[in-house]
Formats: C-alpha cells, structure tokens, sequence
C-alpha cells in the first residue's frame, strides 16, 4: 500500500545548521503516528516540508504517491496541517474565515455543512460569528484544527496540539484525533508529551538533532527498553542502602524511609530473586508494585537527553 507520507533522504540546512540529515521513513496509511524529538530537534522543519510550506535541500516527500514539490496542488489537497501559531486575518469571524479557507480548495456551498460539523464537534458554534481576534487562546487553537481540516484531508498533521492548553481542551483534543482516526484519517502528531504519544500513537519516530534515532510500533519501542522498575513499601524504615544485601546496592534507584525503587534488566533479573533476597535479609514489605518503561526512559535511553 502506498504510504500516507513518504520521506526519502531529507536533507534541509539553514546556512551552517543542518536541521535534517538524510532523513528517511514512510508513515503508513492509517495509522496514528507520533513524531518525537527535543527542541531544535528538526520535527517542525519536518512537517514543513511535508506541508509545502518549506523546501528540503535535497531529499523528496510524498502525500500518498504525490510528491510535495512537482504535485504539490495535489498534495495540498490531501494534506492538513495543524501549525503552532494561528496565523489569521482578526476582522473575519470564524465562520467567515472557515468558508473562505474551503474556498481555496474549490468547494462551495456544498461544504457548509461539514464546516458545521466541524465548529460543532469542536464546541465553536457559539462563536461561530466572533471575531477571531476576540477568541481566546484554547479556543484559537480549535479553529486552527477546524481550519486544516476543512477540506476534508485523508492525512492530518498536528504539530504539538496540546502545547500549553488546559486539562480539559487536552481531553477534547484527545477524543476529536481519536475519532478522526476511526474515521481512517492518517493521523501525525508531535509531542513533547510522551504519555500523550505513548496513549495515542500507534508507531512512533524519534529525531535528535536533525537524525532519525528511532522508529518503531509504540509497544515495541517501549519493550526494547531493557528495565523495569519494582517499587516496595517495607515495613520499617531502612537508613541506608548499605542494610541491604551488597548484590542490590546497583540496582536501587531511590530509598527514602520506607520507599525502596530497584530497577531490574528484563533478561537479567528475576523480580522472584530479588524478592527472596530481601526476604532472606530479614527485610519485609507490605505493597510492591511493578512499572513498566515510560517513553521518557526510551528516550533517555536512545538520546541521554530529558524531553523539556
Ligand atoms: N528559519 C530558520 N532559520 C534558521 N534556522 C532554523 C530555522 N528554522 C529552524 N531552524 C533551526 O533548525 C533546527 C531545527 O528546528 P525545528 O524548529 O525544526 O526543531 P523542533 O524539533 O521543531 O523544535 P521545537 O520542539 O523547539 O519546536 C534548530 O537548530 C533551529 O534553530
């Protein structure tokens, strides 16, 4: 099957900064995709690209078979990409704004309804006449979303959607990417929210500094990290780590009282080992709980680096 998005040996510079080196991936047609990295990491000169809206150096990216730089009427077409920043017109309302945008595209009255659709979906109808310079932050950035889907795109991308909004839009915007998923829309989102990525995406791409450095089904990125970690609630407090048997003392990642973290390699270690020999040590615990690798320490693993 022809990929949704097709990436082969991007290269982009800006004078001295290579912002992307040779990379090269397909995002599949269907799928829910994250792409991850740090700041500065090359995702939004990416999508950028993917977009049209900046051209690579060298390299090609393809919309499902069309090739952004020689189709790229076509591509735009197929393709609707939700940016950081609105960038908007503030005597239009958002109504006005939303119909002009379909415009572009060639449609006409036919689609007022989808436009409906949308601002209701998205919880705009109320506001569908205000000005969009009166709107407030969260509520510009579900018009922004409503705006690149408009034209009804196979494949949308969002760059960091959720970027700085509260719980509830978060929550809203979690359920609307959802739903356009099941609805077979390609789905690619940025993040720095790795429980975002981790609940929503089903593959994920990690870059770091402009080079792709992971690719990968989300459960199997996460399986690839080699430890998991056991929590113990001991029955009395320990104040040290050195009261623990010697063989443990480089596994424990924290103590405080009675709070004991040990991280234990998947292959390695034996949670039912390391439990017998704190038991033959004479120390007890009343709760235990296991966790499994995050994204983040996929991440730290991959790249030594923090997501901020
Ligand atoms: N227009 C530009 N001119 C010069 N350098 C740029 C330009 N746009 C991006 N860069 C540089 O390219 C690199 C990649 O930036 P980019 O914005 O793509 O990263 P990012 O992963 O999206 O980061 P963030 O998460 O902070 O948005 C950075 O070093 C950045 O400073």
């Amino acid at each position: 099957m022809t990929a949704a998005v097709h990436i082969s040996q991007v290269r982009k510079k800006y004078r001295q900064i290579t912002a992307l080196n040779n990379v090269e991936f397909d995002i599949p047609q269907g799928s829910f995709f994250g792409l991850l990295g740090p700041n500065g990491a090359g995702k939004s000169t990416l999508i950028n690209i993917i977009g049209g809206l900046v051209q690579a150096t060298s390299g090609t990216v393809a919309i499902l078979g069309h090739d952004v730089r020689q189709e790229w009427r076509k591509a735009r077409q197929i393709i609707g990409v939700v940016p950081q920043e609105l960038v908007y017109d503030p005597f239009f309302s958002i109504i006005e704004m939303l119909r002009l945008q379909s415009g572009y595209f060639g449609y006409g009255k036919e689609n007022y309804a989808w436009i409906d659709e949308l601002l209701d979906i998205l919880s705009l109808t109320d506001k569908a006449d205000t000005n969009l310079q009166y709107l407030s932050g969260g509520m510009k950035r579900r018009v922004l979303i409503a705006q690149a889907l408009v034209h009804k795109p196979p494949v949308v991308i969002l760059d960091e959607p959720t970027a700085g909004v509260d719980v509830e839009l978060r929550q809203m915007l979690w359920a609307f990417t959802k739903l356009l998923h099941q609805k077979g829309h390609t789905i690619v989102l940025t993040t720095h929210y790795l429980e975002e990525a981790e609940a929503l995406c089903e593959r994920i791409a990690i870059l770091n500094q402009g080079q792709l450095i992971a690719l990968d089904d989300t459960q199997v990125l996460l399986s690839r990290h080699p430890y998991k970690q056991i929590a113990l609630t001991l029955t009395t407090p320990l104040i040290s780590i050195n009261n623990l048997p010697q063989t443990l003392h480089d596994k424990v990642l924290s103590l405080e009282g009675t709070e004991l973290v040990i991280q234990l390699h998947r292959e390695h270690d034996r949670v039912s080992d390391v439990l017998d020999t704190i038991r033959l040590a004479g120390i007890h615990f009343a709760d235990l709980k296991t966790t499994e690798p995050s994204l983040e320490d996929v991440f730290l693993g991959l790249t030594g680096r923090h997501l901020v």
